[in-house]
């Protein structure tokens, strides 16, 4: 693991007179699994939507593999080798397994008219192949969800709903995989299996970079590398989770961020 794959250089978004980041500088290095922590509010999902293109930053840089890419547009930055997946399931429920799959390789397949109507064995060919790459992805997760690629996504359980999301987000075959708190929703022996799939990903894939925003810490120092963490938009401080989860002031902004919320709901 060397060298960084993607630099955040000075980043800031501002919404109106909020700074959701505020002149953010880190790297993400190859290979590695970094957990981008913070409280409520502190600008993970914000870092996300600017990387991808969903944001336009007010300033700043962000270089991946030796190209700016602050500025492109998400069908861009995918392109570039960057996917995520999204803090509310964003799966089309209707859709079978293999259809919500198939929308992260889209872009690789050819949707022509006259390719359909007139090449017919090549298209038969296409589906053929993408068949065996979404059978061979979801089966990695789980052997069950390999064999319900046709059942609608809406008809299997939360933990499979949040693979096939993962698997739509690497069916692409990304350098750099964004997980915007993957476990939420989930119970404890879901989020333990779902981090094992993580880790097994990493297993198959060891050149892939993965960024994960995950507030269950047990989780989180399992899976990480290393950790970043953000409060109000700006880097409190980076290192291993041990190093980072005793640092006076991290302690300090999630105690803090708790306090306001007890006394919000008091
Ligand atoms: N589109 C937007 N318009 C205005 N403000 C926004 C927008 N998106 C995010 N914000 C604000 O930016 C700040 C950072 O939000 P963000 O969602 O990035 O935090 P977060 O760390 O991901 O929080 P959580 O852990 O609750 O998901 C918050 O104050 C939020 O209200």
């Amino acid at each position: 693991m060397s060298g960084a794959i993607l630099v955040c250089d000075n980043v800031t978004m501002r919404f109106g007179g909020l700074v959701a980041l505020d002149g953010l500088s880190f790297d993400i290095r190859h290979g590695e699994v970094l957990g981008l922590l913070g409280p409520n509010g502190s600008g993970k999902t914000t870092f996300f939507n600017v990387v991808t293109g969903v944001y336009r930053a007010s300033a700043g840089s962000i270089d991946f593999e030796g190209r700016e890419i602050l500025g492109l547009s998400p069908q861009a930055v995918c392109r570039a080798g960057i996917t995520r997946t999204f803090q509310r399931s964003r799966l089309c429920l209707g859709l079978s397994v293999f259809d919500n799959i198939m929308i992260g390789h889209h872009r690789a397949l050819n949707h022509g008219l006259g390719f359909n109507l007139f090449r017919r064995k090549a298209l038969a060919r296409q589906v053929t192949e993408s068949r065996e790459l979404a059978h061979e992805l979801a089966s990695s997760f789980s052997p069950t969800l390999g064999r319900r690629l046709d059942e609608p996504a809406g008809a299997v359980s939360m933990i499979d709903r949040r693979r096939i999301e993962v698997c739509r987000a690497l069916v692409s075959r990304p350098r750099l995989l964004l997980l915007d708190e993957p476990s939420a929703g989930m119970t404890h022996e879901e989020c333990r299996q779902l981090m094992d799939d993580i880790l097994a990903v990493r297993e198959r894939m060891p050149g892939l970079s993965i960024v994960i925003i995950e507030h269950e810490m047990g989780m989180i120092e399992r899976i990480t590398d290393r950790c970043v963490v953000l409060n109000y938009g700006r880097k409190l401080c980076e290192g291993r989770y041990r190093e980072v989860a005793s640092d006076p002031e991290v302690q300090r902004a999630y105690l803090g961020a708790a306090l306001s919320e007890q006394r919000e709901a008091a």
